[in-house]
């Protein structure tokens, strides 16, 4: 009886015919995302406001301080969207921290516009905002309107982030011009590491200060609805803030900023590069990954997974005679798998 009810549930190292799913057990084992965000007529799944740019730009919200973090797809936009972000970043740091580049500047428009598609699937509540990749708006102001209209239809994102001062104003101007929300990015611009000598801490001379806050200015002007400060003294942070109406969001800025990003990487702790001065660690997945891999291989190795009474499928005692009897034999007996797994320089068999 016991053994009837595991029937079917395993097939240890081989192609039985036992081990084909049905259709049935297809349907059941698919794993679908479930419905989220939801359509346009369920309830909000998150009791949570959708950002807008007015919102951002309120004077009652500037007093909260505002809540950016980065995303690189469709699970972490679901638990931004969780929680009262209210910037959702597909940010150019996607190059390094997901996909293995060692700079933002080799990322692709095309590598971007895949990882806005994940992250817009998740994406209820905060404002949907991705970085231009480099090399995609710097040339002209055409290039930058054709690759952010780009972003908006290919990539589902709200609005676009880009890095420069004033060089760049005529850029933010022509795409808020044609109804594209741009966020600026001052300071240290990583995309610009290599003439910066590297990713240096920006605006600690006077001279420095000066030129990063008259490009702030500058960005308000051009229309920008808030401006990244990243890696500049706090103090210059704080002042740059007050100077101007639109919200600046900090990254290493200091407290004094309309609010502050992080890379989603550096706040749960799992990027294992280079960690700047600004990151802290707010939880440590990194251990947890550690113990989920290592459990499971374990796991699978001493054959305590899969338990054939919990994560597996049974099957009628009555169906298994008569599979048995069409093979022609009156029985048949499950012997264990052997558990002398092979070791691990073992050359597995053809
Ligand atoms: N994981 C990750 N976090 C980030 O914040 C981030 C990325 N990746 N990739 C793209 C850019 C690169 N960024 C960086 C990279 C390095 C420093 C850094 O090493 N800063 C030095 C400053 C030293 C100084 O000038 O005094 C530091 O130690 O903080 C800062 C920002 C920010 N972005
Ligand atoms: C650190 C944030 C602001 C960023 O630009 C990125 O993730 O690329």
């Amino acid at each position: 009886m016991m053994i009837a009810k595991f029937l079917g549930t395993r097939c240890p190292n081989s192609r039985r015919l036992s081990c084909t799913p049905t259709l049935q057990a297809v349907r059941r084992m698919s794993v679908r995302p479930a419905k989220h965000p939801p359509a346009a007529t369920s309830p909000p799944l998150t009791p949570h406001a959708k950002t807008t740019i007015a919102r951002l730009l309120s004077p009652r919200a500037s007093k909260t301080p505002i809540t950016a973090l980065t995303a690189y797809d469709y699970p972490t936009a679901l638990a931004c969207s969780a929680h009262p972000v209210d910037i959702t970043l597909v940010g150019d740091s996607l190059a390094q921290v997901c996909l293995g580049y060692p700079s933002t500047t080799r990322l692709s428009l095309d590598e971007m516009l895949h990882h806005c598609r994940a992250v817009a699937r998740g994406t209820t509540s905060p404002l949907l905002i991705a970085d231009m990749p480099f090399g995609t708006y710097a040339p002209s102001v055409s290039d930058a309107i054709r690759s952010a209209i780009r972003m908006v239809h290919e990539g589902h994102v709200e609005g676009v982030k880009l890095e420069g001062g004033g060089e760049i104003a005529e850029h933010v101007r022509a795409l808020t011009k044609i109804g594209i929300p741009v966020m600026a990015h001052i300071g240290l611009l990583p995309q610009r590491y290599v003439s910066l000598s590297g990713y240096r801490v920006q605006g600690r001379t006077a001279e420095s200060a000066s030129t990063l806050l008259r490009a702030a200015r500058a960005l308000e002007d051009a229309g920008a609805f808030s401006i990244v400060l990243e890696a500049i003294p706090a103090v210059l942070g704080a002042y740059i803030t007050e100077q101007l109406n639109i919200p600046t969001i900090g990254v290493g800025a200091g407290p004094g900023t309309s609010g502050q990003v992080l890379v989603w990487d550096d706040m749960v702790g799992t990027w294992s590069g280079h960690k700047p001065r600004f990151v802290r660690h707010f939880a440590d997945v990194r251990k947890e990954v550690a113990r989920g891999v290592s459990g499971y291989v374990n796991a699978v190795k001493n054959g305590s997974f899969p338990d054939p009474n919990r994560e597996g499928y049974s099957m009628d005692h009555s169906e298994w005679e008569i599979f048995l009897a069409a093979e022609g034999r009156p029985s048949w007996t499950w012997t264990s798998a052997p558990r002398d797994a092979p070791t691990e320089d073992a050359v597995p068999e053809n």
